[in-house]
């Protein structure tokens, strides 16, 4: 029998459930989803709403390429329209988020004519190799060197020297309005505003990346509404279709034919499946006003995070239910502890532990996760220094 191929930590432990905010393993064994897949199950697992459309979608039409209409697009369409804002009014299809990162950069490339990518320090943009080009770690991308060669970086954060780093020859301006990846570290308003400023100046694009902020996450239904500053293109992924497979980017009117047919495609693109679980997934968004919740339970889980007794804690950063816990020390060492104790969590950075919960989270389920950081640090702590990697 082949295997699969292996490029990710194991942690041994087989999940055969999901529901809502839990998941199960084949002990029987429940615990809270602070990881939901990288921030894919935030409508929760099996949510029955998406569960019952796509339920109905399989028994009638699956797949269908762009050059049909589909009644499950003409739904997805009006549902998700309802949560664009004014004048972003074309959506590119796709299937993740790299692929939605693609397709932004392209748009600029084709309307600019311009060869160059701006992004910052500690970005994180997706693998394939255009993304992975705008995707600052070396970890991820020095093995695959050379990258699209037309990048600068310029320091997240830092507004007085985005006008050295924007120039004339800058198709556009790529940045996470909190970055995920990079350590869960929002950015400043004065520094979106500055990017919104220098791009407009320069003619360049501002595209603002929504595939781990966007769709609710952050108490709004996209990151950049909290800042006052509008891109021209956003991406978004992972919670749309409430866990099946999808990336988009959605663009200002303008650009809607920017791409002559046969310049743009994807297979799955679209796909009436998908479709048909993303406009219920939209819907519930908006009936169920899922961006107040994440906000509510965002600021219950940041209270408990920042309660924590332990002098391995730093700080709390982020918003929503997009939230980390900034340590003095290596965050990864505390993934399978707290696994232990029923939490699963992920890591940001170096040193930043990152919750990712479904928006039904409750207040007992924020206590059981303060309680298993708490304990997982205290215990590290008593250790002594030994097993405590200090972060670099
Ligand atoms: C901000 C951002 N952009 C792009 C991506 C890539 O998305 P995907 O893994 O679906 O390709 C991610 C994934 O974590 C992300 O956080």
């Amino acid at each position: 029998m082949a295997r699969i191929a292996r490029y990710y930590r194991e942690y041994g432990i087989r999940l055969v459930r999901g529901y809502l905010q839990y998941v199960w393993d084949d002990s029987g064994r429940r615990y809270v989803d602070c990881n939901t897949n990288h921030g894919v199950a935030f409508l929760g697992h099996a949510n029955p709403k998406i569960v019952e459309a796509v339920k109905r979608q399989v028994e009638e039409l699956w797949v269908a390429p762009l050059n049909f209409y589909t009644p499950a697009r003409e739904r997805f369409i009006e549902e998700f329209s309802r949560l664009l804002p004014a004048g972003f009014g074309v959506v590119f299809l796709q299937n993740t988020g790299t692929e939605a990162v693609e397709v932004a950069v392209k748009i600029a490339k084709k309307v600019t004519r311009r060869p160059t990518i701006v992004a910052f320090t500690n970005s994180f943009h997706g693998r394939t190799m255009g993304s992975l080009s705008i995707t600052w770690n070396e970890k991820y991308r020095k093995a695959f060197e050379p990258l699209y060669p037309h990048v600068r970086f310029g320091k997240f954060n830092v507004p007085h020297e985005v006008d050295k780093v924007v120039g004339e020859d800058t198709c556009c301006v790529v940045v996470e309005p909190i970055q995920g990846e990079g350590g869960v570290n929002p950015a400043t308003p004065e520094f979106l505003k500055a990017l919104r400023e220098e791009a407009t100046r320069k003619g360049a694009l501002l595209i603002i990346d929504e595939v781990q902020t966007g769709f609710g996450r952050t108490g709004a239904v996209w990151a950049f509404q909290r800042y006052g500053v509008e891109p021209d293109i956003f991406t978004a992924g992972k919670p749309v279709a409430g866990g099946l497979p999808i990336g988009l980017a959605v663009a200002r009117e303008e650009f809607g034919d920017v791409f002559e047919p046969g310049e743009h495609g994807s297979t799955f693109a679209g796909n009436a499946v998908v479709m048909a679980a993303a406009a219920a997934a939209s819907r519930l968004l908006r009936e169920e006003d899922v961006p107040a919740k994440a906000e509510a339970m965002g600021a219950e889980l940041a209270k408990a995070l920042q309660s924590i007794n332990s002098r391995l804690a730093v700080r709390v950063k982020g918003a929503g239910l997009m939230l980390g816990l900034e340590l003095r020390v290596k965050a990864d060492q505390f993934i399978r502890p707290l696994l232990e104790r029923g939490v699963l969590a992920l890591t940001a950075g170096v040193n930043t532990l990152r919750f990712l919960p479904p928006y039904m989270i409750t207040r007992e389920d924020v206590e059981v996760v303060a309680a298993a950081v708490e304990q997982v640090l205290r215990a590290a702590e008593a250790a002594g220094g030994s097993p405590l990697a200090t972060a670099t």
